[in-house]
């Protein structure tokens, strides 16, 4: 465990660069069910002050799906480039999404792992483009069903397991978000401009490695732990703060 706290980001931190941003637990709290979120107007009109700020080199780095997305988001979200499904999806500024075919493999899965847990209320099925979440955060006893049968699914099907909060996911392998965004890294808008990327959760940790190793900053959002990050905010309502006084 780290024991010496983070500080918080410095107000120039995102002069002149490329802003990358983690959805569940960085701009939006976590609920009880992935269905449960929902995105306030003020943080589309933010988000939307910080993409002229910065030229528009700013993006969504999220574990959902486009899709998901672009339904939290509604039009409010086409402003912005997308990273979806830990890396695997991609959707440019007001174009077309990008995302490798699903394996057909997953198919089947979901469906074995939705046939398990039926009758098991407090364990939600999240069904995405590119894998199967299955979350125990209304039953924390079924952490080790849950983490047992997808990772047996993974290893069967050559597919890779996320473990998050209070979730473990089937997910495509060989992608994370640190590999999305130097790839994004050598594109305009964003070539050529220091990386800063906030997130909460284990799969943003190669995102901030990727940062760092760009020569930009990964910001931490929650409790401090063992962390590629440099900076660290202490919740959502922190990084509106903080994001409100760069969009200035
Ligand atoms: O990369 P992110 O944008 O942070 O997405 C990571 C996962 O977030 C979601 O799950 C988390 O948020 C849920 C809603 O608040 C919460 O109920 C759950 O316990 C959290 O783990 C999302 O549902 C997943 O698909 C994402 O992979």
């Amino acid at each position: 465990m780290a024991s010496t706290d983070l500080a918080r980001p410095p107000a120039g931190l995102l002069d002149g660069a490329s802003l990358f941003l983690d959805f569940d637990g960085t701009l939006v709290d976590l609920a009880d069910r992935p269905g449960d979120v929902a995105v306030d107007p003020a943080l589309i009109a933010l988000l939307d002050r910080l993409a002229r700020r910065l030229d528009n080199r700013i993006a969504l780095v999220s574990g959902r799906s486009v899709a998901q997305l672009d339904g939290f988001f509604g039009d409010g979200g086409k402003a912005l480039a997308v990273i979806g499904s830990h890396g695997a999806e991609h959707r440019t500024i007001g174009g077309a999404i990008t995302r490798p075919d699903r394996p057909q493999a997953l198919d089947a899965a979901q469906k074995l792992i939705a046939e398990t847990f039926a009758g098991r209320d407090g364990v939600v099925i999240e069904e995405k483009s590119l894998g199967v979440g299955v979350h125990y955060r209304l039953d924390p006893s079924s952490e080790g069903d849950a983490c047992a049968l997808v990772e047996k699914l993974a290893a069967a099907h050559g597919l890779g397991v996320q473990h998050g909060k209070m979730m473990v996911e089937l997910r495509l392998p060989g992608i994370d978000k640190g590999s999305a965004i130097t790839a994004m890294l050598g594109e305009p808008p964003f070539a050529g401009h220091r990386p800063v990327f906030l997130g909460d959760d284990l799969t943003d940790e190669p995102g901030f490695a990727a940062c760092a190793a760009a020569g930009g900053a990964g910001v931490l959002v929650g409790s401090l732990r063992e962390t590629a990050a440099t900076y660290r905010l202490d919740s959502v309502a922190a990084v509106h703060l903080w994001l409100k006084e760069a969009a200035r």
